[in-house]
């Protein structure tokens, strides 16, 4: 397996408040990884670095084979963020315009849509099982939905990674386990390569590949079964309240 994202030595500061330190991983290509660790353990931040919204202060992140500032994303990386569903009742657009937007680098949406781009946007839905909620109102689905019709919209475009942060806020709790199992789909059958960012790493371990426990530095990384496995000693030393070591103020 080749590397997709090398995090190498990174350190990360705001002001004078340290949140990452030396912080090192590697994100192999066609892994499933669950990024876990406690509120304001650094997850977001690594996630803003990977993805380019904040400035490298110390160490190295290569993607896709180059340095993170000289990584132009052309679609090759897709992010659903927790805000995702917090579409209010009756926002107007479709499901279907929403998945549309996935398509703004190659479609100016002031154009119509073509039947190829139609193609796209319809497999898209397909592939989240939202077919028949096409013309719906976004605003009118419940937040399951339209976090399906988020991810429509993220793989749309056909990226290599999909990046979300914390998706299954606002998920009933009995359509969580369809959701996950929707992800491993998406992983196993189009092979894109998958970084979940999750506080409940009860859940995730039995469906992701790679288990990556952060908090400041990187406690724990290696397969979910072993992590599993541990007493809660050892489990707690790595991800517990002992590790509630940053204060959490936004
Ligand atoms: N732009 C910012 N300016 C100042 N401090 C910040 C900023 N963003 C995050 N922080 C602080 O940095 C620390 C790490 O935040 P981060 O959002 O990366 O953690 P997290 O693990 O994603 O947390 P959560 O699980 O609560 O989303 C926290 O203490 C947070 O308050």
């Amino acid at each position: 397996m080749t590397n997709l994202i090398t995090v190498n030595g990174v350190t990360h500061r705001y002001d004078k408040h340290k949140v990452l330190e030396d912080v090192s991983f590697t994100i192999e290509t066609g892994s499933f990884v669950g990024l876990v660790g406690p509120n304001g353990s650094g997850k977001t931040t690594i996630i803003k670095l990977i993805l380019g919204l904040e400035k490298l202060q110390k160490g190295s992140i290569e993607a896709f084979g180059k340095p993170i500032e000289k990584f132009h994303n052309k679609g090759h990386v897709s992010f659903v963020s927790q805000k995702a569903n917090s579409f209010s009742r009756g926002f107007p657009a479709t499901a279907k315009e929403v998945v549309s937007m996935g398509l703004t680098s190659k479609v100016s949406l002031l154009r119509p849509t073509t039947k190829k781009y139609e193609y796209l946007i319809f497999e898209a839905l397909d592939r989240v099982n939202m077919m028949e909620y096409a013309n719906h109102n976004i605003g009118d689905l419940s937040g399951g939905q339209q976090q399906r019709i988020f991810i429509a919209r993220a793989i749309v475009n056909n990226p290599s990674l999909l990046i979300l942060d914390e998706p299954t806020v606002g998920v009933d709790t009995e359509n969580v386990q369809q959701f996950y199992q929707l992800l491993s789909q998406l992983n196993e059958e189009l092979g894109i390569t998958l970084i979940l960012v999750s506080h409940d790493i009860g859940t995730i371990t039995t469906h992701v590949t790679d288990l990556l426990c952060l908090n400041k530095s990187v406690h724990y990384h290696g397969n979910p079964g072993d992590f599993e496995h541990m007493t809660d000693e050892q489990r707690s030393k790595i991800y517990g309240h002992d590790m509630h070591t940053i204060t959490h103020d936004h």
